[in-house]
């Protein structure tokens, strides 16, 4: 079902609940996300960031449990119509999760076998695909000369931008990323960070991140969470300068968390 939203908007959620059997870990959010910018999704452990993110390309379907209530319309399509092709919502709202999840296949291969699945054949479109999805993931210059070794020969931080890499291959709009870098070194995430940045000038990022500082220097929105509640949603800037809402305040300044 197509529903109308504005053109800067490209995720618009309205009374999301999410429960898991009687449990409800997500609480009546309604939130804008813009096209074209980093979304930070910050809060407690089990506040239900991740929850919310993954409803947003429907991976919640997997958990037999989970319920998803309200509306949630990602580039006009209501994602939880009934005629929407999951398949396809995954391809255009691509995800990575916190550990890199590499296929036991080689670099070429983690990047070409999906496209190649739905269709893609030929052998230079492939090359080409993967070239360019390697050098928008910034790691081409470092795999270009081992495309044939297997990606469980790259470090950690290699193997997170290579499943980066493989989610663009797909040629989505927006990236869900579930704290993509935390469990990488500092410079794999530095790394990272810049990769993200970088993305958006062409997708729609939206990052679950526990890292304060990390949120503030990517993204150009902030919502904070709390208990499956959705306190506070805005500027990067005011959320940790000016919030307005006290529990807000409380949480980035550190006294709890
Ligand atoms: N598959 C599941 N089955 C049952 N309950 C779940 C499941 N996944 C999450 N939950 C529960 O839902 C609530 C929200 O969890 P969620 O992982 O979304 O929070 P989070 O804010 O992302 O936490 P963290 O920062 O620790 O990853 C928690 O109480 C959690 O125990």
């Amino acid at each position: 079902m197509s529903v109308l939203t504005t053109q800067d908007t490209i995720i618009q959620t309205r009374d999301v609940s999410v429960f898991y059997g009687e449990k409800r870990a997500v609480n009546n959010i309604n939130m804008d996300i813009e096209r074209n910018s980093v979304t930070a999704f910050i809060g407690p452990s089990g506040c239900g960031k991740s929850t919310l993110l993954r409803s947003l390309n429907r991976m919640n379907d997997l958990v037999p449990s989970c319920r998803v209530t309200g509306s949630i319309v990602v580039d006009g399509i209501d994602i939880n119509s009934e005629q929407v092709n999951i398949e396809g919502l995954r391809q255009v709202v691509g995800m990575v999760f916190q550990r890199a999840n590499p296929f036991f296949k080689s670099i070429f291969e983690n990047i070409a076998f999906a496209p190649r699945f739905h269709g893609m054949r030929d052998k230079r479109e492939l090359e080409e695909l993967v070239e360019t999805s390697l050098r928008k993931a910034a790691l081409w210059d470092e795999v270009k000369d081992r495309l044939k070794d297997s990606a469980l020969s790259l470090s950690g931080g290699q193997q997170q931008r290579l499943c980066i890499a493989r989610a663009i291959a797909m040629q989505p709009t927006i990236l869900l990323l579930d704290e993509p870098a935390s469990a990488l070194d500092p410079i794999s995430t530095m790394k990272i960070e810049e990769l993200v940045m970088q993305l958006k000038e062409e997708y729609t990022i939206v990052i679950v991140t526990h890292n304060l500082h990390q949120a503030a220097r990517i993204s150009e929105k902030t919502a904070f969470f709390l208990l499956g509640e959705l306190v506070e949603m805005n500027e990067t800037s005011k959320i940790f300068t000016s919030p307005e809402n006290e529990k807000t305040e409380a949480y980035i300044s550190g006294r709890f968390g």
